[in-house]
């Protein structure tokens, strides 16, 4: 039996979980049938027994390189899925003026059907409900000034032509991102001139222009602010001095245009990370969900966040460890459009290049690639080591080289930031994870 069809059947045991969320299960759970059941259980209910037939159990515990074959097809069967439901019920309507009330994105919320599951999504439209809902973002209304939002957000559109599909692999198989991104870095001001964001592939670095700097400085204010009035959450994180120094920039031209459930690539910014970004033009919106594990009973709570024109959202320390993240397509039921760019919609996420990651990172033992720093979190026992894994898959090839991560000495120059001893390896886990 292929993914598709376990996927299938499993909607049929669990009609109420999405389709994309049981091929997350299944793969956590390493193919497994019957531990993906298990962890759904906990979450939905029992199920009857002998639903999956007897002889169909016993070849379904196959290994995850198998999933992964699939896994483009199911997640596409799966987006085809969702796909129809928008059109179904985006079908004749929304007209919306400029300003849109809060009880009006309810409604269109609620006609986006973000989530199948009464009770399971929540939109959080105040910085009190972000705030609390959600402990490690920080959310701000009207964060720049009028002026400089408004010039920000002219200067990117004179910059269309910076702005392109990423191109990237999975399972062996080259995609393209609906969305265009922009890569901007510090250069003036940094140190690690000579380097490449690894996240841009073959795009064009850009330099910070008038405007975005300006709103990096104030991003960083803001940032140090936060970060000087909260308990560290490790020893290895950035605790003062955040520095703005690299800005990915998403361009979401339309409604369909979206960004898949992610979390951010630790490779370049390191462990705990602090990723703020501004939002400028046409309302879109953010969810958020943790990463499920079997010890938050699987949670999949799904949290929308509206992020009108120059609003501020901040991911803290631990957010990208335990949660992920997307900007959902929203045909037909755009929230809130610009007056001046209509259903355009630009984010500025300013992240921080950490010079002791470009000097301690190590080389792969295998193959001599550049590595990937990624963080386990499928099972329990090793769930928070920091790892490195040969990068060299991303472009197609699979090397399986590996290290564990070693950060306890992040801060001491020349101190390689691998090691090949669990027992040496640097772990975290938040809290009920
Ligand atoms: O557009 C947004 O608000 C989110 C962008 C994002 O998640 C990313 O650039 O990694
Ligand atoms: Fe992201």
């Amino acid at each position: 039996m292929d993914t598709e069809n376990i996927i299938d059947r499993l909607l049929e045991l669990f009609p109420a979980a999405e389709k994309s969320e049981l091929l997350e299960v299944l793969v956590a759970c390493d193919g497994s049938v019957d531990q993906t059941t298990k962890l759904l259980e906990e979450q939905f209910g029992k199920v009857q027994q002998a639903s999956f037939e007897d002889n169909s159990q016993k070849s379904l515990s196959f290994s995850c390189n198998h999933i992964e074959k699939h896994t483009v097809k199911a997640l596409d069967a799966s987006k085809r899925g969702i796909k129809r439901e928008f059109s179904q019920i985006s079908d004749g309507e929304v007209n919306l003026p400029h300003q849109t009330t809060l009880k009006q994105y309810g409604r269109n919320i609620g006609q986006m059907k973000l989530c199948k599951r009464p009770g399971k999504a929540v939109t959080l439209y105040t910085k009190e409900e972000v705030e609390k809902n959600l402990p490690d973002l920080v959310f701000v209304r009207d964060f720049l000034t009028k002026e400089l939002a408004s010039k920000l957000l002219s200067a990117l559109v004179s910059k269309r032509a910076a702005f392109t599909h990423n191109k990237f692999y999975i399972a062996g198989q080259k995609c393209q991102s609906k969305h265009y991104t922009a890569i901007f870095r510090d250069l003036d001001a940094s140190d690690t001139e000579k380097f490449i964001y690894r996240d841009s592939g073959k795009k064009n670095v850009q330099k910070f222009f008038t405007e975005m700097k300006l709103c990096a400085y104030a991003v960083e204010d803001k940032v140090n602010e936060v970060l000087s009035k909260r308990k560290p959450k490790s020893s290895y994180q950035i605790r003062k001095g955040w520095k703005a120094n690299l800005c990915v920039s998403n361009l979401f031209q339309q409604e369909k245009q979206d960004l898949d459930w992610h979390s951010d690539k630790l490779t370049d910014i390191g462990p705990l990370p602090t990723i703020a970004s501004i939002s400028l033009g046409a309302t879109r919106i953010f969810r958020v969900r943790k990463i499920t594990t079997a010890r938050n009973g699987g949670d999949s709570t799904i949290f929308n966040i509206p992020l009108p024109h120059n609003t501020l959202l901040v991911m803290l320390p631990g957010t990208q460890e335990k949660f992920k993240h997307c900007v959902p397509s929203v045909d037909g039921c755009l929230l809130d459009l610009h007056p001046v760019v209509g259903k355009v919609r630009y984010s500025l996420t300013f992240r921080m290049i950490r010079n002791e990651l470009l000097s301690g990172r190590p080389k792969c033992p295998k193959c001599g690639s550049s590595m990937v720093l990624k963080r386990m979190f499928k099972r329990s026992e090793t769930r928070g080591y920091y790892f490195w894994l040969c990068g060299s898959q991303y472009s197609g090839y699979k090397c399986r080289g590996f290290y564990y991560g070693k950060f306890d000495k992040i801060n001491v120059p020349g101190e390689g930031l691998y090691t090949n001893r669990q027992s040496e390896a640097t772990r975290w886990i938040g809290n009920s994870e």
